[in-house]
Order: structure tokens, then C-alpha cells, then sequence
């Protein structure tokens, strides 16, 4: 195990909260950061968050506070943990405070809704740094509540620098927590992202009453315009193939703890997106990012169906049903558009 002094874990979320658990128990000291002092308060009292994480006793190793300067002070590790679209505000307050060796470790699964950058280019950005040699981004399936009661999880690391990638897998590593490293970090963060537009979608889906086919298409053709837009911008398509491609497609669309995938349900049932994210009570990271990405789809001139009509059902008042139709309706197509020299295969087939 790494020896690690200090960790800070900022934003005390479900997935904060988990992170913060799982870090403790792997032997570091974590101070937790809560913006609001309420929060603080009764999770320092109840050694749980019963917000965002119940049911999960915090180890005596965590501490809780909100004071940026006094949580970050002599960590070598700070786990960004907040939403994205609080990625960039939370990042500058931290950064005067940052000790100078301190690991960047970013959790935040979306795309930035202005400026359309995903979270490593934030990071680049506003923090004035030359590369990422000390930022990685962390994902993958993994939801808080099962993290948080050590059940079986396997992740994602990623740096373009293999020192920083392998870090950070041996800080999380533990016997319920399984650690892969990948370099493809626009990949990984597009997987990250993009997949909850896919769970935004097989909620309505589950919400209209429609079946296992549906999910499984929408699931399958998603992922095909996730790594369409993914290539055009410049990711590996086999990490899509990979835990923070399609292994958190299917664990955020298909699992009852997902916060997209319940945001759909409550909007196929027939609430607005506004009373969908009210109900839900935590972070609908989708709804956000399928602006991003319906943006960057139309930039880049890459076809996103999905994309497109949960655009029009989350910011335009289109129907979900009426959306439905659009998709199934659209004209006739190959599966796979990529391939190249398509009719010559055919031909042979045919002669
Ligand atoms: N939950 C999960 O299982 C997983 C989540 N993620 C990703 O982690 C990120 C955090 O999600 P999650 O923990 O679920 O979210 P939650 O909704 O559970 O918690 C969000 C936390 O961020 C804080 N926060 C919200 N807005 C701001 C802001 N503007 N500035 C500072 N803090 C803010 C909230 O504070 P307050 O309570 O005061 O509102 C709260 O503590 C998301 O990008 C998500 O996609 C990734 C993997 C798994
Ligand atoms: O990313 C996640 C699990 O890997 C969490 O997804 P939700 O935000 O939809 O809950």
C-alpha cells in the first residue's frame, strides 16, 4: 500500500463520502470537506451520512470539516469529488491552498456545459499546468452504495502518465476494489460522461413500461454514437470496450441506484426534467451534458440520435413518446458505419 500521509476528498456527496470510507479503511487519514456546515455537523456527530450515503459508518480516521484551507493542508492526494459543473469554482479555491506535490484525483463524471471541456481540460485550464503528470481521472461502474458496503467493484485510473495512473490504482486498490489502468484519459472521460445521457434514456424507457428489448438497444446503439463522438474526438474506441465505456453503460442504465436512470423514470412517467431532478435529490449528471454533447455532436458533424431527442425531451418540452417515434422512425441504416469497404464484403457474399 502507498504510504500516504493525508488525503482530502472535497464534496461530501454519496460518491465523496464512499471515497472518503473506502480510503480510510485502506489505512490513510482523510479529512472530508462539506460546504454547508449543517452537513459537517451531523455527519461528524452520526460517523455517517445519512444524506446522501446512509447506512455506512464512517471510520474514526475521517475527518469532516468545511474549512478548504484546513482540510487540504499537507495532503498528497485530493479527490475532487464534487459535481462537474462545481468542478471548475471548487478547483480554484482549492489551488492557492494545493500543497505543491499534492496528486489531483478528479471523480466528476460530465462535461462542462459553456464551455463544453471535459474535466482534465478544466483542470489544465484553470489551473495554468503544462500537463496532467499530476492529475488523474478516476471512474468506471461504481456506485457509492455499493463502494460504500465493500461489495465487489472494478475501475478505471487514467493519466497519459503511466506514474500517475499506477499511483493512484495502488492508493484505491483493496480486496473489494479492483484497480485497472488506462492512458486513454479522453476516453475514459467521455465514457464517463456520455453514458448518462444512455441512462437518462433507458429510465424513460423503464418509465413508458417498454421492455429489456428497448433498454438493450438503446444501450447498444448509444454506445455506438458514445464512441462515434468519442474517436472524432480524438479517444481510443477500444476503451469504450472497457470498464469506463460500456461496463458503466450498463451499470448506471440498468441499476436502481442510478441517479440518471431514476431522473428517466420519473420523466417517462410523466414529469417535467425540472420535477424528475427535484425528486431524485441528488446530481443528474446527464441532463447537463446531453447539452454539452448535442452541441459538440452538431461542431464536429457527428451523428447522435439518442443525443439528440433527449435534447429535445430535456430542453425543448418534446414528448418522450413523440421521441420514441422519432428514433424508431428514422430512415433505414448499417449498424456499423465504420467499416470500411462494407459493399465490397457484401458483394463477395452475394457472388
Ligand atoms: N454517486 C455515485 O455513485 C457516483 C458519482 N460519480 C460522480 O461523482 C460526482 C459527484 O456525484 P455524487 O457524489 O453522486 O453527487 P451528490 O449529489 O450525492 O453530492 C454532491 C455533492 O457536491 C456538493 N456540491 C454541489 N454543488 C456544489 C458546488 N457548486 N460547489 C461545491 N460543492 C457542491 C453537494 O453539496 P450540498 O450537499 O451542499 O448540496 C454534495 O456534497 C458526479 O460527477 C457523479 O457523476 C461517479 C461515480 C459514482
Ligand atoms: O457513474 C455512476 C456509477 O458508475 C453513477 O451514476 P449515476 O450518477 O446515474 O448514479
Amino acid at each position: 500500500m502507498v504510504a500516504v500521509e493525508k488525503a482530502a476528498v472535497l464534496g461530501a456527496g454519496s460518491w465523496g463520502t464512499a471515497l472518503a470510507v473506502h480510503l480510510a479503511r485502506n489505512g490513510h487519514a482523510v479529512s472530508l470537506w462539506a460546504r454547508r456546515a449543517g452537513l459537517a455537523e451531523t455527519i461528524g456527530a452520526a460517523r455517517e451520512n445519512v444524506q446522501y450515503l446512509p447506512g455506512v459508518k464512517l471510520p474514526e480516521t475521517v475527518r469532516v470539516s468545511t474549512r478548504l484551507e484546513e482540510v487540504l493542508a499537507g495532503s498528497t492526494v485530493v479527490v475532487f469529488a464534487v459535481p462537474s459543473h462545481a468542478f471548475r469554482g471548487t478547483l480554484a479555491a482549492a489551488l492557492a491552498l494545493l500543497p505543491a506535490e499534492a496528486v489531483v484525483i478528479n471523480v466528476a463524471k460530465g462535461l462542462e456545459e459553456d464551455s463544453l471541456q471535459r474535466m482534465s481540460e478544466v483542470y489544465l485550464q484553470e489551473s495554468g499546468a503544462a500537463d496532467l503528470a499530476r492529475y488523474v481521472t478516476f471512474s468506471g461502474p461504481s456506485h457509492a452504495e455499493e463502494v460504500g458496503r465493500n461489495l465487489p467493484t472494478a475501475v478505471v485510473a487514467s493519466s497519459p502518465f503511466a506514474s500517475a495512473a499506477e499511483f493512484v490504482q495502488e492508493l484505491f486498490m483493496s480486496p473489494s476494489l479492483r484497480v485497472y489502468t488506462n492512458p486513454d484519459t479522453v476516453g475514459v472521460e467521455l465514457g464517463g460522461a456520455l453514458k448518462n445521457i444512455i441512462a437518462l434514456g433507458t429510465g424513460i424507457a423503464d418509465g413508458l413500461g417498454f421492455g429489456d428489448n428497448a433498454k438493450a438497444a438503446l444501450m447498444t446503439r448509444g454506445l455506438a454514437e458514445i464512441t462515434r463522438l468519442g474517436v472524432r474526438l480524438g479517444a481510443n474506441p477500444l476503451t469504450f470496450g472497457g470498464l469506463a465505456g460500456v461496463g458503466d453503460l450498463i451499470v448506471t442504465c440498468t441499476s436502481r441506484h442510478s441517479r440518471n436512470r431514476r431522473a428517466g423514470i420519473e420523466i417517462g412517467r410523466g414529469r417535467t426534467p425540472e420535477e424528475a431532478q427535484a425528486a431524485v435529490r441528488m446530481v443528474v449528471e446527464g441532463v447537463r451534458t446531453t447539452r454539452a454533447a448535442h452541441l459538440l455532436s452538431r461542431i464536429h458533424g457527428v451523428e447522435m440520435p439518442i443525443t439528440d431527442q433527449m435534447y429535445r425531451v430535456l430542453f425543448e418540452g418534446l414528448s418522450p413518446a413523440e421521441a420514441v417515434k422519432h428514433l424508431m422512425g428514422r430512415g433505414r441504416t448499417r449498424e456499423i458505419e465504420e467499416v470500411a469497404g462494407f459493399d465490397v464484403w457484401w458483394s463477395r457474399k452475394r457472388s
